[in-house]
């Protein structure tokens, strides 16, 4: 830890029923930082992110979020802190518009002294500014996993949290998706990333982590990922 952490999870053991999933898991974010969480399919990623948020119980270990314990807390207590999460499959309600998305959590504001009003969320997301009156359920992809990071955003966080965020997205879509994320990153907003993309996120994060069958095996900038392609091959099979 250091003095700049805002997240940090220490010794985590998680699973589910008999299972256990997650071995004495370590990371931490520091403020400002984009971190990605890396690993092939079933490695623990997902199950991660629930232990972190409150959405599935801690075994052992401890989380703290700027400094303060948290594990125990519900994951609704947990967002009110500032902890928003883009979950995977976007969840966008089908009879709520664009704009109804992003005002209904506004009593989950966190204090900012640069807030996500509607109309910076239009300036980040253009085309939600076009949908603004459509329904949830006349989006494309595209666009709810836009309004999904919107809506999470609209909450102030200070950790936002994208699990596979671009997956099932064209392409072109993607590469919008990522320009957002390299732009919040300009702006100060730390991040942790869950996707396949490393080739992409080596551009756009600070640091990442490689999780093994439910351990940290790994942990490095992206240049000292970048130049050890064998531990792509090794844990990520690419
Ligand atoms: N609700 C659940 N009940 C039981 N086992 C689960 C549950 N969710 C996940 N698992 C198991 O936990 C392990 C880790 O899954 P997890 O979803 O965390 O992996 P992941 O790295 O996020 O992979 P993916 O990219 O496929 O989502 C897997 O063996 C998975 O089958």
């Amino acid at each position: 830890m250091n003095d700049r952490t805002l997240l940090a999870g220490c010794g985590l053991e998680a699973g589910y029923g008999p299972s256990q999933v997650l071995f004495g898991l370590d990371l931490e974010i520091r403020a400002g930082e984009v971190v990605t969480l890396l690993g092939r399919n079933g490695m623990g990623k997902s199950t991660t992110i629930k232990t972190l948020i409150g959405g599935l119980p801690l075994r052992c270990g401890e989380v703290r979020f700027g400094g303060r314990p948290i594990h125990g807390l519900r994951a609704d207590a947990i967002a009110r802190l500032g902890v928003a999460v883009v979950p995977e499959g976007r969840q966008c309600f089908p009879n709520l518009t664009v704009r109804e998305h992003l005002i209904a959590f506004a009593d989950r504001r966190n204090d900012s002294a640069a807030p996500w009003t509607l109309e910076r969320l239009y300036a980040l997301f253009p085309r939600l500014r076009e949908r603004a009156g459509h329904m949830g359920n006349e989006l494309s992809g595209g666009e709810q996993q836009m309004l999904a990071i919107a809506r999470a955003l609209s909450t102030n966080p200070r950790l936002l949290i994208l699990d596979e965020a671009t997956e099932g997205l064209a392409p072109v879509i993607r590469e919008e998706i990522w320009q957002c994320l390299a732009q919040l990153k300009a702006a100060g907003q730390t991040t942790l990333v869950v996707d396949k993309y490393v080739e992409r996120l080596l551009r756009l994060a600070d640091r990442h982590f490689i999780l093994e069958r439910g351990r940290i095996v790994w942990r490095g900038s992206s240049a000292e990922l970048d130049a050890d392609r064998a531990l792509w091959q090794r844990y990520l099979g690419v």
